[in-house]
């Protein structure tokens, strides 16, 4: 079988136009991760659309030149597209310095050597296999979350293509007159189109495959979280307070509740507006996590109302607590939002035997009724409330 590199090339590109255009159109509106990887690969077809061009102008002339140097740069600056995208998809902050500075120089160092043939293809296929060979160590590094197998997809489509990127560039350097061009019949030629027709696809599969995973990632924080605030709604609350409450059970150790409901919340939404409302409920929130200190399991209970589970602490612990957010909110509510905000409380602790969080809800409930009824802005618990005196 005769493998013909013209036309083996012709459907590269056009496997990467292909590959482009199907990111653009199936993703549809996307985060920041999955526009970089759309910007990545639409910048490697681009670069592959001019290398195509410049074989067909005449060779060394200077359109040959620009539009060798502009392939380069599209080439160099898509990988380091991908790699932000890769990065952000793993969890990491993105290191995008390190793969735009060897874009950079490679695409200078390519256009100054340009009229030497043997520098020009070692230097810009060595330096693309080094970026390569980067965000192949960066995808294999230890992830901050767990990440699905479409790592290892990109890895070995990586990793081909550092393989093949180097040997033109060890070819081209060293053994230039068995090399003689990117567009004449080699079989190092041949090889190089072959692997980056299967590569294109797997990197497309793998890209398609990261963004469902962060998708379906951002669907369960949605799910889990109360959209307003950003603390855990009350159903993934009741989960992760289930299970720290067996493990109180079982270890003998003390667990504490408080349930919080603001004071006079609808005069604040009828006075200043909902939308001032919700930034009230957010600045809630924000106090209950920023005085938490330690295990301080938060959640949006619903309405204005609020609850937060500390485990391996007792009573003082929680009252200091309740002080520290009735003083933070004293600064903060008339400082952030010209509003004084104020709350009703009630505490409750597990008790031995069976005692379940839905029984120490109820109980904190019933603190809190009582706080509302003799006036408001304070937090009751039951030992407070059996002696008559409540923190205020
Ligand atoms: N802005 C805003 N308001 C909400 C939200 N959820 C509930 N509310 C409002 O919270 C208010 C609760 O009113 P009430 O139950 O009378 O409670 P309150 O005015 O705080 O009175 P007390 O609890 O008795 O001190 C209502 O006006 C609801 O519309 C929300 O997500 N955003």
């Amino acid at each position: 079988m005769h493998l013909d590199v013209a036309s083996l090339l012709i459907a590269v590109t056009l496997t990467l136009l292909t590959a482009a255009a199907t990111l653009l159109a199936v993703m549809g509106k996307v985060d920041l991760p999955a526009r970089r990887a759309q910007t990545g690969i639409v910048l490697q077809a681009l670069g592959w659309v001019l290398l195509m061009t410049s074989g067909l102008v005449v060779p060394g002339a200077l359109a040959d030149r620009v539009l060798s140097t502009l392939s380069m740069a599209s080439i160099a600056a898509g990988l380091g597209c991908s790699a932000v995208a890769f990065d952000l998809w793993c969890g990491r902050p993105p290191a995008a310095r390190m793969p735009a500075l060897l874009a950079v120089v490679m695409t200078l160092g390519y256009s100054i050597g340009f009229g030497d043939y043997a520098f020009r293809v070692g230097w810009a296929n060595g330096l693309l296999s080094v970026q390569l060979a980067l965000v192949v160590i960066a995808l294999c590094r230890p992830m901050p979350h767990p990440v699905g197998r479409w790592r290892w997809l990109l890895v070995t489509s990586l990793l081909v293509q550092t393989a093949v990127t180097a040997s033109r560039g060890v070819l081209g350097a060293f053994f230039t007159e068995l090399f003689p061009n990117f567009f004449a019949p080699h079989p190092a030629n041949e090889l190089f189109a072959l692997a980056t027709i299967v590569t294109v696809v797997m990197g497309l599969v793998g890209i398609l495959l990261a963004h469902r995973e962060e998708v379906a990632r951002e669907l369960e924080r949605l799910a889990h979280t109360d959209g307003i605030t950003g603390v855990l709604n009350r159903r993934a609350w009741m989960t992760h307070a289930e299970l720290l409450a067996a493990d109180a059970h079982r270890q003998d150790k003390p667990l504490c509740l408080l349930l919080l409901d603001l004071d006079h919340f609808k005069q604040i939404n009828d006075t200043y507006g909902h939308e001032t409302g919700d930034r009230a409920l957010k600045l809630f929130a924000d106090g209950m996590q920023a005085v938490g200190l330690e295990h301080n399991l938060v959640c949006r209970y619903g309405g204005e109302e609020f609850c937060v589970l500390k485990h391996d602490v007792g009573l003082a612990a929680m009252r200091a607590y309740d002080q520290r957010l009735r003083a933070w909110l004293a600064e903060a509510g008339p400082r952030q939002l010209g509003v004084s905000l104020g709350y009703s409380g009630g505490i409750a602790l597990l008790l031995d035997g069976a005692d379940t969080v839905d029984a120490m809800l109820r109980r904190a409930d019933a603190l809190l009724y009582s706080a509302k009824m003799l006036g408001r802005n304070r937090t009751l618990d039951e030992e407070t409330l059996a002696v008559g005196v409540e923190i205020k």
